[in-house]
């Protein structure tokens, strides 16, 4: 694996979530691997999971970490090409991304989408600089339209808690104060769409997902209908593609309560967190035994990991091409 930035680098998806399973089992069976390596992490939005789940992750594989926040404590910097520098962004991508390669063998990257400009966020203008000028392999740490290593940590998650060969997954849309971003519900679907499982999404109108991402989902406005006989629920809010970046439902109807659980077959309920209490899921749905949310986080962990464990082996094979 050279970079990891969707479900497209992975070379067979059952076998690394079994190998993440694995770690979870024996943390540190592979330290020797990154010792004498450094991953580099940026964020230029918010974490808590990603920024220590990986750090953690880089750490049981022996690696050093340094961490920067670079939308406060670096140069601003300026992604676009041929421009003249007379703004505040006092730095270009093309020298801070070639300098942090200089200082790290894998480098991570958060990049949230501006939610203004469909076309730049779609085309992943900021995670391409950073892939074309680091020098390094680079892995998505939530970019404008994925985040790669949380839908892994949610198939690896509901590998864990299927009761069933082929579960009923239902991706459900839900209330939210702010607009945020299709990253994580595109990615899901992207990745629930390779996996063996009856995938489902319904949210309201306008709220549909780009086509490249829902693929061949099954699709329903009806809440209650996608709910019947689900053995997962994973929740998300994300504002519209089509209206891009816009609210234009916020109907407290689509949270997650209780008696839609019921629906269900006993399902799990998940979500990628941060998430907001009694808008998007109600209280007694976190707190009672249907919620993962707190297991599901915890194997962000190894998701990392074993990305970070191919992407090291990818590095010795190409400094050591005879050995292997
Ligand atoms: N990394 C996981 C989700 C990150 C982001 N959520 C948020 O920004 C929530 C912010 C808030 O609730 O104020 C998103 O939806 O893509
Ligand atoms: N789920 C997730 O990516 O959480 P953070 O935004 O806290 O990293």
């Amino acid at each position: 694996m050279n970079h990891f930035l969707s479900v497209k680098e992975v070379y067979n998806l059952d076998v690394l979530v079994r190998n993440a399973l694995l770690f979870k089992k024996t943390p540190f069976a592979d330290k020797h691997l990154g010792k004498n390596r450094t991953i580099g992490l940026l964020f230029f939005n918010s974490s808590l999971r990603t920024r220590l789940s990986t750090q953690r992750a880089a750490q049981n594989l022996g690696m050093e970490v340094i961490v920067m926040n670079v939308g406060a404590d670096s140069w601003q910097l300026e992604m676009e090409e041929g421009v003249i520098m007379n703004s505040d962004k006092a730095e270009h991508v093309k020298e801070a991304a070639a300098v942090v390669g200089q200082y790290c063998d894998i480098v991570g990257v958060r990049s949230f989408p501006s939610l203004t400009d469909r076309e730049a966020d779609y085309s992943e203008k900021v995670m391409n600089q950073f892939v074309k000028y680091t020098g390094r392999p680079i892995i998505s740490l939530e970019s404008a339209t994925r985040h790669p290593l949380q839908s892994l940590t949610d198939l690896i998650t509901i590998s864990e808690y299927k009761t069933k060969a082929r579960p009923k997954v239902v991706l459900t849309w839900a209330p939210h104060v702010k607009a945020l971003p299709q990253c994580v519900p595109n990615s899901f679907s992207e990745w629930m769409n390779v996996a063996d499982v009856d995938f489902v999404i319904t949210h309201p109108e306008g709220y549909e997902l780009a086509p490249e991402f829902s693929g061949n989902a099954k699709i329903t406005h009806n809440q209650n209908e996608a709910f019947e006989g689900a053995d997962f629920i994973y929740a998300k809010n994300w504002s519209s593609y089509t209206h891009y970046g816009q609210i234009l439902n916020q109907d407290p109807a689509w949270m997650v309560t209780m008696d839609k659980m019921k629906l269900t077959d006993n399902a799990k309920f998940m979500h990628c967190l941060p998430v907001r209490r009694n808008v998007v899921v109600e209280d007694a749905v976190l707190d009672s035994d249907h919620s993962i949310v707190i297991p599901q986080a915890g194997n962000r962990v190894w998701a990392a990991q074993v990305v970070l464990k191919e992407m090291l082996m990818g590095l010795n094979r190409k400094e050591s091409p005879y050995l292997f």
